[in-house]
């Protein structure tokens, strides 16, 4: 482990105290952005709030996103929000996934914070209490797909857009907790044959393997679908659900508490290394080459 890795695994750790690393870790990340990259509207009859990514072009996952969407989930918790609508903005992208410019020839104490912000919002989005749904309303690759996968309900548009872990296509991994996302969605053979080849499912080859739950034809539907979802906890004991839902999500969650610093150590490593910085090298020039 190269030194400069060590010195922020430090740093971490001391700045929190333990080995978990709770919340955001704010004081590392720039001057907040004014404008809000999320905006939440709670509908004041249901409780039910819908919340939307609003980070022009494409919601890339990057720290200050992950840190406000952090923020906002422990608002609603706090407000004992009765559901949670995640969506997009953007009228053909959910999520273009984690934000390749925070790991494509970045400093490793900054790949270390970027991904500590990651898997900090992960967990409070995989764990809530609040019954989460994903309204599907655009493309959703590989950090995108992680979001919808981590809600308890997916309604995707169709048929045009396409979700899928598409890590191996850009020569990264995704690491375990992506896949146990996948394989509690749609099973361990099809997790191994969607992951090994990189696909991205069309809307309706996800509603054939499970990776989404409907399909509807506009937003408008994918969001009146979500708060039906939601409808049917209305007279289902908080406690008992959301202990419920904790059981469940077990592995996903031990994953996270216990090997969090192994998993950011891998991450880094991985990111960092010229193979994986020259595949994403070149799907940036692909990006750029395919939007001139
Ligand atoms: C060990 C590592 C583990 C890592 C785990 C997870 C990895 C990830 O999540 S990696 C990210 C994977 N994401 C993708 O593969 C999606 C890439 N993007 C696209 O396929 C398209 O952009 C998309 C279909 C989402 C939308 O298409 P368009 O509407 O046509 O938009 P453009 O392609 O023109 O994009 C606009 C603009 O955004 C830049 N962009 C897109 N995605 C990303 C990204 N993930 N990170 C950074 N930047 C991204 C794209 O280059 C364009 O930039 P400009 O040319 O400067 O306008």
């Amino acid at each position: 482990m190269a030194g400069i890795y060590r010195s922020t695994r430090y740093v971490l750790q001391n700045a929190f105290g333990s080995r978990s690393l709770p919340g955001a870790v704010r004081f590392y990340s720039q001057k907040p952005d004014p404008a809000p990259l999320i905006n939440v509207d709670v509908d004041s009859k249901t409780g039910v709030a819908t919340v939307t990514m609003n980070s022009p072009p494409v919601n890339t996952l990057n720290t200050p996103f992950l840190n406000e969407m952090g923020g906002v989930i422990k608002e609603l918790e706090k407000n004992k929000t009765r559901g949670l609508i995640l969506t997009s903005s953007s009228n053909s992208v959910f999520s273009a996934g984690l934000d390749i410019m925070e790991m494509y020839k970045a400093p490793r104490d900054q790949m270390a914070v970027f991904w500590t912000t990651l898997q900090n919002t992960w967990l409070s989005l995989y764990r809530t209490g609040i019954p989460t749904v994903a309204a599907i309303n655009g493309h959703a690759p590989a950090g995108g797909c992680l979001l919808a996968l981590s809600c308890e309900y997916r309604v995707m548009v169709g048929p045009k857009f396409t979700i899928g872990l598409n890590e191996t296509q850009l020569g990264i991994v995704a690491p375990p907790w992506f896949l146990i996302c996948m394989r509690e969605a749609v099973g361990p053979r099809q997790t191994e044959l969607a992951l090994t080849s990189g696909k991205m499912f069309t809307a309706t080859e996800a509603l054939n393997i499970g990776l989404v739950d409907q399909l509807v034809s506009n937003k408008e539907e994918a969001l009146a679908e979500a708060h039906k979802f939601i409808a049917r906890f209305a007279k289902i004991p908080p406690l008992a659900r959301k202990l419920t839902k904790e059981f469940t999500r077990q592995e996903g969650i031990k994953y996270m508490e216990e090997k969090m610093l192994d998993d950011l150590e891998t991450f880094v490593d991985v990111a960092s290394s010229p193979s994986a910085q020259k595949g994403m090298e070149m799907y940036l020039e692909a990006l750029k080459k395919k939007s001139t």
